[in-house]
């Protein structure tokens, strides 16, 4: 479960990205973040996976105050987390295998859960054929499923997602959005800021849209509503 109370995010520079946000979201759902652009939909993001902290306010994750733990305690948090961003961040020297293997080492998984946990996530995004590639060798559309295989990897209650289509078609965009669906039906809570109109349009998920920094519209199965 994620619940943030009266958050409100000011930047250095005096920007106020986000006033006064109240939202709960419950275990298993799928929730769309959508709103103008400027409007504060990568701020909330950040907040959750702690990427950024609040001004004011406070937001619980999955049973921890992520306002108020400390920084050692920050690794535990994005433990409980899977992260998908627009530009994919994988490691370029790394290959497939060795990118999703990354994020297992970093919580000190053994050598031996490893290699049969990497290649189950590798299966469910349809790559295990390319774990030796490198993501150069790789089109936007397998960048980003081996992107959701490392967000997966350590089963993680929760994947926050900033964008994840914007840079791929549409054709690969819907592909993407299937194992996002997959994912959810077998319980992972997903929250994603998008700027894609058609496909929450046809998801009918719940919909939260932000503007100016404050929550404009929350309703289920909801719709893009925008023209952009
Ligand atoms: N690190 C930062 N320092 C100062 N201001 C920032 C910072 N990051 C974002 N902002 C500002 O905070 C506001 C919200 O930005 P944010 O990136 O959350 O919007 P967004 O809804 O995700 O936009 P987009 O759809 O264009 O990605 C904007 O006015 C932006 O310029």
């Amino acid at each position: 479960m994620i619940e943030m109370f009266d958050v409100w995010k000011t930047y250095p520079n005096g920007t106020n990205a986000l006033k006064g946000i109240n939202i709960r979201i419950e275990k298993g759902e799928f929730v769309y973040v959508v709103g103008p652009s400027g409007a504060g939909k990568s701020t909330f993001i950040k907040l959750m996976y702690r990427e950024e902290k609040p001004t004011k306010g406070q937001i619980f994750l999955g049973g921890f105050n992520v306002s108020r733990i400390k920084e050692r305690q920050i690794p535990m948090v994005r433990r409980s987390i899977g992260v998908v961003f627009q530009d994919f961040k994988l490691l370029p020297t790394l290959s497939v295998f060795e990118n999703v293997a990354f994020a297992m080492e970093v919580i000190e998984a053994s050598p031996k859960q490893i290699k049969p946990r990497v290649m189950d996530v590798l299966g469910l995004v349809k790559l295990k054929h390319k774990a030796k590639m490198l993501p150069s060798e790789l089109s936007g559309g397998e960048q980003q499923r081996v992107a959701l295989a490392r967000a997966l990897v350590n089963n993680p209650g929760i994947i926050i997602a900033d964008e994840p289509t914007g840079n791929l078609d549409p054709e690969t965009s819907w592909e993407i959005m299937k194992l996002f669906e997959e994912i959810n039906q077998r319980g992972t809570t997903v929250v994603m800021a998008t700027h894609n109109r058609e496909i929450v349009n046809t998801m009918r998920k719940r919909v939260v849209a932000i503007e100016a920094g404050q929550i404009a519209r929350d309703e289920q199965r909801g719709e893009y509503g925008y023209e952009d």
